[in-house]
Order: C-alpha cells, then structure tokens, then sequence
C-alpha cells in the first residue's frame, strides 16, 4: 500500500476530556446507567483501544464522544466542543466538521449504489463550502486507504475489506480530527484485518485522533493504548501489551478478573505500603467476628 506525500499531509488531532461522564438510557418504567463515571484523557493524535465485555458500555461511550448522545452527567470536552452543554446545532457543527464516525457494519456507512468516489462526494457535502478547498480530494483519499484506482467500483463490487477501507475515508472525509470506529475489524479474515489497521495507522499518521471499540485483544496491541470499560467506568488500562489498573478519582480501583477470583466481593483487604513503594492488599479475617 502506498500513500503519496499529498494524502498524508497533516490535519489536526483532536483530544478528549470526559471527568465523571454518566449516562442513563432511560427506558419505560426503568433506568439502564450504561456509564457510571468514565473519567478518561485521549491526547490529540493519540490513537486508543476501547475493550471491555459485552454491555460494559463501550458503543454509548464512543456515541458521547461522536456526539450523537448527550451525558446525563460529569463533563465531556471534544476538542473545544463542551458536549453537555453544547446546543443541538453546535452539536451538528461538530458531528460535519470535526468528528468522523464508523458505526459498526461497513454498509452501514456507505451508499450502495453510488460510486467510491461518490460515497467520499456524499461524506463532504455537509462541510461549509469555505472549508471545502482545504479538504482531501477523493482521490487523496482513496489513496490514503489503499484504494487508489478503485474509484468507480461500487460497495457491493468492493471485497468487504476494501468496504471497511472506503468507510474509513468516508468518515475522516470530512477533514475531522478524531476518527471513531465501532469494530472496525470485526468479520474480517486476519489479511483484511490487518489492512483495516494499516489504514488507521496511516489516519493516525496524518495527525488524528483515533478511537476504535474492539472485542480483539490483538486490534488494542496494534493501537497501543488500551482503556478497557467495565461496568461503566474505566476498570484498566493497557500499555503496549502491559495491563495496569486505574486509580479513579474517587480512588476507587478494579481489582483484575484474576485477583478477583482469588478475593471475593465484601473481602476485607488490608492496604500496605511497603518500603519499597509498592502497594500490597493483604485479605483478613474480620477481627470484630468473634464479638459478635
Ligand atoms: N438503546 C438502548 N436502550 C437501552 N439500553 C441500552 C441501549 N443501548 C445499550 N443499552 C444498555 O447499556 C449498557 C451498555 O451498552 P453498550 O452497547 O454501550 O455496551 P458495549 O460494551 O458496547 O456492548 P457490546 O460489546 O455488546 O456492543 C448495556 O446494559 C446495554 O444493555
């Protein structure tokens, strides 16, 4: 795959700020709280694996960031965009100009019967004609995903790892500064999958911010940070392979799955700090036990 010096010039990342976030599905006659305090700092330019287990939150977090939903607390900061606080339009601007999204599926982001070349066409035309010069051609961004000459084919003629590519310059069309991807590699061969993440490392390369949710522990190796999202909050954090837990603001920790199989929930844990600086939880019998 090549990539001219053109499709790669540089565009501006985007970071992210979310203290606190809260999110509430409300539901008749019930709540569901999908997030519970996510507090989470992505630098601009950084690119970001979020995992975690079915229903831990991850898609209604990536929908926060995408500003198609709205937290019901905390703060969230895309950018310069306070998300709580922005208005339905200011939300729009942002959604056309500085966030480009992927949901999961690539024909969920694409027009089946219009042209490669006109799918990137269609992604653009919501950006304000003063901005429109400054954008990547089409066939820039063809090239930047590894489409280059491939600009007549249709979706359906595409194979669906050259579908996933061209939903990756469809959404970064529109010049944004963060890329958010719903399981961009999922229902790829390993060879597709591994192009998918050689075209986000290229994205990344033109300065954006890149943000995936993935059920592929192998997809958060390529990111290079890993936030997993358990129970709605951030539980842990990967760096380069390495797993390490967070200490939330409240100063709350998840404990691993594998330690907490070793101490049950209501265990109680002595908390030592040994000489050397390191941390050591200590499970101990209730002392007041016999008293009673
Ligand atoms: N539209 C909705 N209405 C009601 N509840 C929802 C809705 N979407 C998600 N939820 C609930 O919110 C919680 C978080 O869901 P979410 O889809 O964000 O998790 P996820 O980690 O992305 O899961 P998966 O990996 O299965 O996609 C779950 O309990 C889920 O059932």
């Amino acid at each position: 795959m090549t990539v001219t010096e053109t499709a790669a010039r540089a565009e501006v990342g985007i970071g992210v700020t979310c203290r606190g976030l809260v999110y509430i599905y409300r539901l008749e006659g019930y709540d569901v709280v999908a997030l519970s305090g996510v507090d989470l700092d992505i630098e601009p330019g950084e690119s970001v694996a979020l995992l975690g287990p079915s229903g831990s939150g991850k898609s209604t977090l990536l929908s926060l960031l995408a500003g198609l939903l709205r937290p019901a607390a905390g703060r969230l900061h895309v950018g310069e965009h306070d998300v709580a606080r922005a208005t339905p339009a200011e939300l729009a601007v942002m959604r056309s100009t500085d966030v480009g999204v992927m949901l999961q599926g690539a024909m969920r982001n694409l027009l089946p019967y219009v042209s490669a070349t006109e799918n990137i066409h269609f992604a653009q035309s919501g950006v304000a004609p003063a901005r429109r010069d400054a954008l990547m051609t089409p066939d820039e961004l063809l090239d930047l995903v590894g489409l280059a000459g491939k600009g007549r084919q249709r979706p359906p003629d595409l194979a669906p790892g050259e579908r996933q590519r061209l939903a990756v310059a469809c959404a970064v069309a529109n010049g944004a500064g963060l890329l958010l991807a719903d399981e961009p590699t999922s229902q790829l061969d390993t060879h597709a999958r591994d192009q998918v993440l050689d075209v986000l490392a290229e994205v990344r390369r033109t300065g954006r911010t890149v943000v995936v949710v993935t059920h592929d522990p192998d997809v958060g190796l390529r990111m290079g940070r890993t936030v997993t999202i358990r129970d709605g909050r951030v539980g842990a954090e990967g760096r380069r392979g390495e797993e390490y837990s967070v200490v939330g603001r409240d100063g709350a920790v998840h404990l691993p799955p594998d330690v907490l199989a070793e101490v049950a929930p209501g265990t109680l844990l002595r908390v030592e700090l040994t000489d050397e600086g390191a941390v050591r939880l200590v499970p101990t019998d209730d002392p007041t036990k016999e008293d009673r």
